[in-house]
């Protein structure tokens, strides 16, 4: 087991501290949502454990979601940040994950929410240390304080919380750990993965996020320059990515391996202006999916019909190859997906 699920409530206001974020659970147990003291927020799914909201503190929406994605359990998510493994698509070639179905089981398992932590940075803490001087100085130190609170939401799955059929499908002993960190202008989102098995393994890992753009014909995608990749769309043949930023301009399905340090940011400008940056850590392909009309027609859970012109998929993850872990092994793959003018450094 990972661990046990349990409740949170909202964290209590004390006198004399800075507002603290607020973290709740649903009524019927399906998710939970975090708030920061300044706005930000963010909302996670058991199911897939798979983040459907994050917004900025102006209340600006920043993953896409389908308009009629299934959040009830019945399917995969269509948005937000689905987690992929242990495949990637399918593979039917590869003995170990060949009857798994498409992206694996994480997107579509149970979750339990493992517990939160907040944290303030060390500048806010600086603040906080001058207090005492003065009521001004402290509401000012309480102000600092509360602009650089950040709260993580950890999430476990192991194959203990599996139904029987799909421990069968892909019969090893692991677990999972997802933390979710909001901070005031970016969501990093971690993935380790541990072999609790006394046999090796083989999986793939991808954090399938949908970025809400306001119009694809005005979104570039950068840091891909000069990058190797296969072309989904084009029989799977292995391409270069020529200098200049990767336009959107019709079905694009793209797994890209970066010959650049992973921790090399791929940003999103849109109209000229930084709109995201993507940092990787440990994840070493980065996948670019937008279904354009055909094929988001094609997609039942897929709305409004032109939603592919407010979304594309930017997705960090470990998926031109498997990678085995042996037993008692772990991996740990993150992204920071930061916005604005923090993604103008990119
Ligand atoms: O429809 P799904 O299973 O959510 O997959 C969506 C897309 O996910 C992307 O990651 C894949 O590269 C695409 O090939 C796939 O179509």
């Amino acid at each position: 087991m990972v661990g046990r699920a349990h409740k949170p409530t909202a964290l209590a206001s004390t006198p004399g501290l800075p507002p603290q974020p607020q973290v709740t659970f649903s009524d019927d147990n399906s998710r939970v949502t975090a708030v920061l003291p300044t706005g930000e927020s963010l909302e996670v799914l058991l199911y897939g454990a798979t983040v459907i909201s994050w917004k900025d503190g102006a209340g600006d929406e920043k993953l896409w979601l389908s308009d009629a994605a299934k959040l009830d359990g019945t399917k995969a998510v269509r948005g937000g940040i689905p987690l992929v493994f242990p495949v990637f698509g399918t593979a039917p070639d590869h003995v170990q994950t060949s009857k798994l179905p498409q992206h694996g089981f994480a997107r579509t398992s149970r979750w339990e929410f493992l517990g939160k932590s907040t944290s303030e940075s060390e500048s806010a803490g600086g603040a906080k240390a001058a207090t005492s001087s003065s009521s001004s100085s402290s509401s000012a130190a309480a102000a600092a304080a509360a602009a650089d609170q950040s709260v993580k939401l950890d999430f476990g799955l192991s194959s203990a919380n599996l139904d029987d059929k799909t421990r069968a499908l892909w019969p090893f002993a692991f677990s999972l750990i997802y933390g979710v960190t909001l901070n005031r202008d970016s969501l990093t989102t971690s993935l380790v993965v541990t072999n609790d098995d006394d046999k090796p393994f083989d999986c793939q890992v991808l954090l399938h996020t949908y970025l809400r753009v306001k119009d694809i014909s005005s979104v570039s995608i950068t840091g891909l320059d000069g990058a190797s990749y296969v072309d989904k769309v084009d029989g799977a043949k292995t391409k270069t990515q020529s200098s200049g930023a990767v336009q959107i301009t019709g079905e694009t399905d793209r797994v890209y391996t970066p010959a650049a340090v992973p921790s090399a940011p791929v940003g999103v400008v849109e109209g000229g202006r930084a709109a995201f940056s993507v940092t990787r850590d440990s994840l070493g392909d980065v996948v670019v999916w937008n279904p354009w009309a055909d094929k988001a027609a094609a997609m039942a859970d897929f709305a409004p019909a032109d939603g592919f012109r407010r979304m594309v998929c930017v997705e960090a993850g470990s998926v031109a190859d498997f990678q085995t872990l042996e037993p008692g092994d772990a991996f740990e793959g993150a992204q920071t997906i930061a916005i604005g003018s923090r993604a103008a450094a990119a």
